[in-house]
């Protein structure tokens, strides 16, 4: 249920300066911020929330059109420690449309104070985006990692599990002058088809990223749709997506993903959907192999269909493992540190249209600190893996992200 009011809104600014206006009113008042850009579009988006406390949320989002319009940010494990959340669509600015906001009845009702404060806010580039609360997680070195691969590879020989998605968190200082706005510009000039965003809110930190992958969507034709997106190879120069070869553990590797979701389709007896693929798409400076499923809402009898997805898709073996909690179950006994909101899923909900909502995988992300970023990244081991190869695969997707945070 989107509900906003349009109105215009103080036209003598250029849109970036709008933006980082926008931005401010909410982090100075404490605030949570989500802007992002999908895929293959040319303009940002911006949801401010004014009422905090109803952002924070124990279940995923409902996808359904009648559902509130926001942002959801979730992590991989909820817990206390890192709630899941789903930001409010109080104020909304689309960056295709500068000369209006969007606003709910809620911030209708507020908003000569939200001008009054807005046009009070100083002319400062430093914005004060959230800190996370918890202490920076632990990094793996090189040994360590590998010891761990070895460990997952140890599981599914055992029969514990048969795939499982290790990863690990590494600690860069920030560039002097970075500016994570600049960043959120700068990465969706890189990756025009990844969805691009940067997060902040309160006892959730500041987060950018630019992820390849789908976790649940339904468009405005009322099409649902998710992936499986797994199998990564670099992308070489002068090499051609549609030739790349692929070894067999990667198409072990996508499968297991792929059948996942078949079977999510299965528990709630859905027989109709379209499946396509795997193909090679590029990701960035990576190659990955990705099956796309697609279900017309209009023509089965599963009005609930995105939302019970969500619920049984995440995680999925693209970053969880198979089975699920056997898989889990590894991850929390021997990964060693806290994912947080990385493999977690974000997106807007109805947000601005009612009844589209775009989820995506928390991936090829960083979390930003006053002085630091901690990038993530993982893999997903099968029973061939080998150690130095899935570290190499780690270092390889850590560049995604780490391209922004250079001098
Ligand atoms: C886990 C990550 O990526 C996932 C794992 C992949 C793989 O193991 O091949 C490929 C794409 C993603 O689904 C990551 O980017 O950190």
């Amino acid at each position: 249920m989107s509900g906003l009011q349009r109105i215009p809104w103080n036209p003598n600014l250029t849109t970036p300066d709008r933006l980082r206006r926008l931005v401010a009113l909410a982090l100075t008042s404490g605030k949570p911020v989500a802007l992002w850009r999908l895929p293959g579009a040319v303009h940002a988006r911006l949801c401010l929330s004014i009422k905090t406390d109803s952002a924070y949320v124990g279940l995923p989002p409902a996808l359904e059109a009648t559902a509130p319009a926001g942002f959801a940010f979730f992590p991989f494990w909820d817990s206390d420690h890192n709630p899941p959340l789903f930001l409010p669509a109080d104020l909304f600015f689309d960056l295709g449309h500068p000369e209006e906001i969007q606003v709910s009845a809620t911030a209708a009702a507020r908003l000569p104070e939200l001008r009054q404060r807005f046009s009070a806010l100083p002319d400062t580039q430093e914005l004060p985006w959230h800190v996370s609360q918890q202490p920076a997680p632990a990094t793996a070195s090189q040994t360590e990692y590998e010891a761990l691969v070895a460990a997952g590879v140890a599981a599914i020989e055992a029969g514990v599990v048969r795939k499982v998605v290790s990863s690990r968190a590494v600690r860069k200082p920030l560039p002097a002058g970075f500016d994570a706005l600049t960043a959120f510009e700068e990465l969706q000039e890189r990756y025009p088809n990844a969805f691009v965003s940067l997060v902040s809110a309160p006892g959730v930190g500041t987060w950018l990223g630019a992820t390849p992958e789908v976790l649940a969507e339904i468009d405005d034709q009322q099409v649902f749709r998710t992936m499986a997106l797994a199998g990564t190879q670099p992308l070489l120069p002068g090499m051609k997506p549609a030739t790349a070869r692929w070894a067999h553990k990667d198409l072990e590797e996508h499968a297991m993903v792929a059948r996942y979701i078949v079977n999510c389709f299965k528990q709630l007896r859905l027989r109709e959907y379209d499946e396509q693929g795997p193909r090679t798409v590029a990701a960035g400076q990576l190659l990955h192999l990705r099956t796309d499923f697609a279900v017309h809402l209009a023509q089965v009898p599963f009005p609930t269909l995105g939302t019970d997805m969500l619920r049984l898709l995440h995680p999925t073996p693209a970053v969880g493992g198979v089975p699920k909690q056997p898989a889990l179950d590894f991850l929390r006994r021997h990964e060693g540190y806290d994912r947080a909101y990385y493999a977690g899923f974000l997106g807007p909900v109805n947000l601005p249209e009612a009844g589209v909502a775009r989820l995506y995988v928390n991936l090829r992300c960083l979390q930003l600190r006053p002085q630091e970023a901690i990038l993530y990244a993982g893999t997903g081991l099968t029973i061939d893996s080998e150690p130095a190869r899935e570290w190499q695969e780690t270092e390889l997707k850590l560049r995604t992200i780490s391209a922004i945070l250079h001098d």
